[in-house]
C-alpha cells in the first residue's frame, strides 16, 4: 500500500540508496535467499524505487518482467556495453510545442527563405496526403511503402527543383520552431560523458538535423548519423541527395547497408533504441553482435488507434510524453553500476 503514496518514494529511496551504498550489494542478489513470490515482489518494488518514473500513467509495458531483466542485464554489463540507437523526428524532437506541431527536418526547409511561395503549398498538400497514411494504423509497413517512397521522391525533387543553397539552411534552422524534447541535452550530454556511441538513424534530411544538434551545442564526437544528406553543387546549390533514399519504414535495409558505421559500434552489444515509428524498430538490424536491446517507442499521435500496435513491438511505450525523462532515467540506472565507473575513468 505505502507504495501508491507518491511523498514516501524520496525518504525510502534514499534510505535504500544509503542501505545500498553501505553493503554494496543488490537487493537483486539477496532475493534468492526468499521465497519466490516474495523475491519477486521485492525485485520489482526495488525496481519502481529506482525508476519511479516508470510507474507514470504515461509509461505502459507489455511484459514489465522483460524490461526489468532487460536493465538488469544492461546494467551488469555497463556504459561500456552500451549504445543508443534513436529515431531523429518527434523522438528526439518535440511532437508539439505550446500548442502547435514542431516541424520535421523536412518541414524546416519549407521556408520562404529557401522555396518559392507554391512549393511551400506544395509541401504541405504532400505533408496532408502522406502523413495519415504513414501513421494509419489499418495499414501494414509494406501496404505503406509505396506511397512512402512517393512522398520523398516528389519532396526531395521539390526541393531539387528549387536549387536551395547550402548557406541558407543554418538560418532556415535558426527560423524555425525545431526544438529537442525536455531534457534532451542532458540525454546528449550524459552518453558524451559516458563514451556511449549515439547513432541517429532517420528518414529526414541529414544536413538540416546536423544543424540542429550543432544549434543545440549537443553535436558531441559520439555521435553519429544516417540519413538522407544533399548534394550540392560547386556553388552551393541542391543538385541532388546521396545514396539510397531512407524513409520510414525501410530503415532495415538502411542498417544493413550502412555496415561501416554500425562496425564501428559492435563493441556495444547493448542496445537502447528509441524510436516513434513501427518502422524504427528495424534501426538495430544492423548490429550483428547485439544481446540485449531495450526499445522504447514514443507514441504521439493517434494514440488510441495504434496504441495496441505499439504495445506488441515496443518494450516500452511513452504516451503522449514530450520529455526525455524515461530515456534520461533508464540510461542513468544503466550507467551506476560499478563497471561504468571503471569504463569511465578508464
Ligand atoms: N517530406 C517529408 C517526409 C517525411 N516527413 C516526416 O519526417 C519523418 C522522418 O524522419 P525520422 O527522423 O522520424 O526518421 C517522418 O516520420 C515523416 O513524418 C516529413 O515531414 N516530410
Amino acid at each position: 500500500m505505502v507504495f501508491h503514496i507518491p511523498w514516501i518514494y524520496t525518504p525510502v529511496r534514499t534510505i535504500l540508496a544509503i542501505w545500498h551504498q553501505l553493503t554494496k550489494t543488490e537487493v537483486r542478489n539477496l532475493v534468492p535467499f526468499c521465497n519466490r513470490k516474495r523475491s519477486t515482489w521485492i525485485v520489482r518494488r526495488w525496481f519502481c524505487f529506482q525508476i519511479p518514473e516508470l510507474t507514470r500513467v504515461s509509461v505502459m509495458m507489455r511484459e514489465r518482467s522483460r524490461v526489468e531483466d532487460t536493465m538488469y542485464a544492461m546494467q551488469k554489463a555497463g556504459a561500456g556495453s552500451l549504445q543508443v540507437i534513436s529515431d531523429f523526428d518527434m523522438t528526439l524532437t518535440k511532437f508539439a510545442h505550446k500548442g502547435k506541431r514542431v516541424p520535421t527536418t523536412h518541414n524546416i526547409l519549407n521556408n520562404k527563405l529557401l522555396i518559392d511561395d507554391d512549393s511551400t503549398v506544395k509541401m504541405k498538400e504532400l505533408f496532408n496526403t502522406y502523413y495519415p497514411i504513414e501513421i494509419d494504423a489499418s495499414l501494414n509497413p509494406e501496404e505503406k511503402l509505396p506511397y512512402m517512397v512517393e512522398w520523398w521522391t516528389k519532396v526531395h525533387d521539390l526541393l531539387i527543383q528549387q536549387r536551395i543553397r547550402k548557406d541558407e539552411m543554418a538560418r532556415a534552422v535558426r527560423e524555425s520552431n525545431a526544438v529537442l524534447r525536455e531534457g534532451c541535452s542532458a540525454f546528449f550530454d550524459c552518453l558524451a560523458e559516458q563514451r556511449v556511441p549515439l547513432l541517429i538513424f532517420s528518414a529526414g534530411v541529414g544536413d538540416i538535423l546536423e544543424e540542429v544538434i550543432r544549434q543545440n551545442h549537443v553535436f558531441h564526437p559520439n555521435v553519429h548519423i544516417i540519413s538522407n544528406y544533399m548534394d550540392f553543387d560547386h556553388t552551393g546549390v541542391l543538385q541532388a541527395f546521396k545514396g539510397q533514399l531512407i524513409h520510414s519504414y525501410n530503415k532495415r535495409a538502411g542498417a544493413l547497408s550502412h555496415g561501416a558505421t554500425l562496425r564501428e559500434l559492435h563493441g556495444q552489444p547493448n542496445v537502447l533504441l528509441l524510436g516513434d515509428s513501427l518502422g524504427d524498430l528495424s534501426m538495430a538490424d544492423g548490429v550483428s553482435t547485439a544481446q540485449n536491446i531495450l526499445t522504447v517507442g514514443f507514441l504521439n499521435d493517434q494514440v488510441e488507434e495504434r496504441k495496441e500496435s505499439f504495445l506488441n513491438s515496443f518494450d516500452i511505450v511513452l504516451l503522449r510524453d514530450e520529455t526525455m525523462d524515461v530515456p534520461n532515467a533508464i540510461l542513468r540506472f544503466i550507467v551506476s553500476s560499478e563497471i561504468s565507473k571503471v569504463h569511465r575513468e578508464k
